[in-house]
Formats: C-alpha cells, structure tokens, sequence
C-alpha cells in the first residue's frame, strides 16, 4: 500500500436519530485516484463533508499527510491541502475564467500591502507571475481560449473544468471531485476522464471521487469504496468491485456497467 495522504478512522456522523455515516474507515494514497460509490442517500456526500471540515464527525478521526484535521473549519482544512468541486457549480459567474483561477492562487502569492498599494515593482512581477500559472493550469486543460470569457457565459461541461482547474491551482495534496460528471454529454464525460487521469499523472495528486456514472468510474479510479446505508460495504478494485456478489446485489442491481 502506498503512504496515506489522507486516512479517515471509524467516522460516524449522526444527524438526530439518523446515522448517516457509521464507522466508516478509508484512505487515500499518495497521487491514488480512488472512487466512493453508493446508491441515493448511501453518505457519500456527507462523507465528504467530514473529510473536508464542513460537519464535524460524531465520532473519529481524520489526518491530512498524518496530521490530525478532525473538527478544523473547511477554509482551515483547504488551506492544508484539500480542495474540492460540488455538485452544483460554484464558480464567480461574473467574472472571467482567468479571475477565477487567479482568486485560487492567491494564498500561494504573498504580496505586502504596502507594494500592492504602492504598485511597487515586486507587485507587478506577482501579478505576472501568478497570471502565468494560471494560464499554464488552463492552457493544461484545454480552456487557454476561453481564459478572458465571462465563466457564466461557457457551456456547462467547460464550467465543471474551470471549477476542477480552479480547485488544482490551490496546489492541494488531495482533490475531492463530487459528481463531476453529473449531467454532461458523453463527449463531455469523456474530455473529463481525460482531465482526471491528468490531475493524477501530470500534477501529481490524489483525487477522491463521487460518481454515480459506473463506466467514468470503473476506467478510472484505481480503488473502489462502496457505501450502503452509511456502512462500508466493500472496498476493492474496479474487478474486485464488479464482481463482488454484495455489491452486485445491494447497489449495481446486476448490471456492473449500468449507471446508478
Ligand atoms: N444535514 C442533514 N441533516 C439531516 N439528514 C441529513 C443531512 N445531510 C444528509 N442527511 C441524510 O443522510 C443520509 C445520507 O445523505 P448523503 O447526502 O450523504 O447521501 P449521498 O450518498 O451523498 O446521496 P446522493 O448520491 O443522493 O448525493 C440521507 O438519508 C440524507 O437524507
């Protein structure tokens, strides 16, 4: 097994009488592009909330590069290496694609406030050195084109990229992708295969993936979890996976290759 880069020991989250997640362990490794998968309501997206700060675990633990993150804030948590896209696009419709891959940089580019006010020369060498970044991270997948249009004016899979670039250019150790390839064509779907596979062999870092389309899934991800009903029901590789009999009969209905 490679080294975590992210483990989560027995976490549970309970909601009043509801247990949503119960005692869940997994990890993700180093540049390891692992899948969580699961029917409606399974706990997927709650989590992911527990592994990114958004709702402390009713119980247990979670450590980022073996540092304990368990009940830190989620802008605390983004600062310390993972980012993440939703499964409904966040983006700043406004503004243009290049301004919101910039606003992503920025932790990375410290500037003193009297330089930025000044406009002094180091305050320019930032600007351009930050603005060749992003259009590096962009020109990467494929949107150099489109780095001055209005993000809200792009068709809908180009704004699921620009979020997943946005989400890279905070540098993080481990990305969390949560339905990317909810409503796309398939010529989208398959642009954003490619786009992921590149997030783990070019730039190096571990992803960790919702997705309910089983084909994305299973080309993809080196490592499969399974939730049911909040229980890990199995773990594996994408074979090991589809050929588990439980799996088969709580969750693919059969079908391995069918979609959820
Ligand atoms: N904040 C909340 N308060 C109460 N119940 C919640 C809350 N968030 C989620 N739940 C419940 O927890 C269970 C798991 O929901 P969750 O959204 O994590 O599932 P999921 O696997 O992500 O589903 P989907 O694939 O539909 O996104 C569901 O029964 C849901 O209704």
């Amino acid at each position: 097994m490679t080294t975590p880069i992210l483990e989560a020991k027995e976490l549970t989250q309970k909601f009043g009488g509801l247990t949503a997640v119960d005692n869940v362990s997994l990890h993700v490794g180093v540049d390891e592009l692992v899948a969580l998968i699961g029917p409606n309501g399974a706990g997927k997206t709650t989590l992911f909330n527990m592994l990114t700060g958004v709702n402390a675990p009713t119980e247990g633990d979670v450590y980022l590069a073996g540092e304990k993150i368990t009940g830190k804030k989620a802008y605390a948590v983004a600062q310390m290496g993972i980012s993440r896209t939703f499964q409904n696009i966040r983006l700043f419709s406004d503004m243009t694609v290049l301004e919101n891959v910039l606003t992503a940089l920025t932790n990375h580019y410290k500037e003193s406030f009297v330089s930025s006010v000044l406009r002094l020369p180091s305050y320019y060498k930032t600007e351009a050195a930050m603005k060749e970044e992003a259009m590096k991270l962009l020109n990467d997948f494929g949107l150099a084109s489109v780095a001055e249009n209005r993000a809200g004016n792009l068709p809908y899979g180009a704004q699921r990229r620009v979020e997943i670039v946005r989400a890279l250019a905070t540098r993080p150790k481990v990305i969390f992708l949560d339905e990317p390839a909810a409503g796309m064509n398939p010529e989208e779907t398959a642009d954003l295969t490619r786009l992921i596979k590149k997030i783990q062999s070019e730039y190096h870092t571990a992803v960790l993936l919702i997705e309910h389309d089983m084909s994305l899934v299973m080309n993809i991800a080196e490592r499969i979890y399974v939730l049911d009903h909040g229980h890990l029901l199995a773990e594996g590789t994408p074979k090991e996976i589809q050929d588990n009999p439980e799996v088969i009969k709580a969750y693919l209905g059969g079908d391995a290759d069918a979609d959820a």
